[in-house]
């Protein structure tokens, strides 16, 4: 069960969500549902089918397709676009930003954003990089879920010297919508994140495309049979292109060192399958099992 303490005003008179997605949906629906969040939503997206789609749902309070006007006035502004566009729209919105306001967003990969947007940041501003570790294999404002973030976790990367008001801030806002917070480096965070969710999408993008190739073999019957396990695979390789793309291009020096590090598992894997080396072999599912059990574990805990 999670406690937060209601303060009496919610965080944000004014608050900016920039992207209507999966994850800006989220944030707005439980603001929404679980309150003390926000006065006044304003949505700002790019895209004027998102934008359309937020008002008829009646995600906000305000819409608008221009950042700089969105974010005027406001106390609190999350950037919830592709973590590629941020440089640009650090760089737009920052004249525009009320003193002391929080900025803050929830981009996959956080020594990038940070790069992309400290720059531009003013002094009367703060800035709190964050990263929600839940989400979908679907997009848009229609995927959003009010409990999307319930008993996850959001990660916080603020940069040092970040006033303490407004990472409090953020950290209430998580744990109203229902996730555990925790403040880290965002070096280890890249790092971190590579290994449990970057890679894992990389392989499955991957997969899917190796059984594609050997269509005029096995493509049917791939459809045809596909077995639970390819299923999984196909579900996270059902992700959006945009976002995926400019995480593995945000995060590539982590991405590329953790492939190293796979690829070199495989690689062992590979020579004990070929030299029936099934003491290996079985050593290595054994310990897969046991991770899964206790991830299991830490759900049910
Ligand atoms: N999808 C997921 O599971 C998770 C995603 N994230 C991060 O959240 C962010 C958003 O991801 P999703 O909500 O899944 O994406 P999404 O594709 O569902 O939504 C992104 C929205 O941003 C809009 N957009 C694109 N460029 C824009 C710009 N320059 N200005 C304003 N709006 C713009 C798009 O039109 C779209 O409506 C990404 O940075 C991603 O790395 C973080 C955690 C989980
Ligand atoms: O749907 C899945 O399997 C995910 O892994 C969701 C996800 C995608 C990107 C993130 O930065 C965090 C979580």
């Amino acid at each position: 069960m999670f406690m937060v303490e209601r303060m009496v005003e919610p965080i944000f008179k004014r608050l900016v969500i920039i992207g209507i997605g999966l994850i800006g949906s989220s944030i707005t629906r439980g603001a929404r549902a679980y309150g003390g969040i926000a006065d006044k939503i304003v949505i700002c997206d790019t895209s004027p089918a998102a934008l359309a789609r937020a008002e008829e749902l009646g995600l906000g309070d305000e819409y608008t397709s221009d950042p700089a006007k969105a974010v005027a006035g406001a106390d609190g502004v999350i950037l919830c676009a592709p973590v590629g566009t941020y440089a640009a729209l650090a760089q737009a919105i920052a004249p525009h930003l009320a003193p002391g306001c929080v900025l803050s967003d929830v981009g996959s990969t956080k020594q990038s954003v940070m790069q992309d947007i400290t720059p531009f940041v003013p002094a009367n501003v703060a800035f709190v990089p964050a990263h929600p570790i839940a989400g979908t294999e679907f997009s848009g404002p229609d995927a959003g879920l009010a409990d999307l973030f319930r008993g996850r976790w959001s990660l916080l990367t603020p940069p040092a010297g970040t006033a303490e008001a407004a990472i409090v801030k953020i950290e209430t806002m998580w744990k109203i919508l229902g996730a555990q917070t925790a403040r880290m480096d965002a070096a280890h965070h890249d790092r971190v994140i590579a290994i449990v969710s970057h890679l894992p999408h990389l392989i499955a993008f991957t997969i899917c495309g190796t059984a594609d190739d050997l269509a005029g073999e096995t493509r049917g019957e791939v459809l045809q049979f596909a077995a639970s396990g390819f299923r999984d695979f196909t579900r996270i390789a059902a992700s959006d292109p945009v976002m995926w793309r400019d995480i593995f291009l945000n995060n590539k020096d982590a991405l590329l060192e953790m492939f190293a590090r796979f690829s070199e598992d495989a690689q062992a894997m590979a020579r004990a399958v070929r030299k029936g080396d099934a003491d290996y072999i079985e050593d290595k599912i054994n310990r897969s099992r046991k991770i899964r059990k206790s991830l299991i574990d830490i759900k049910q805990a």
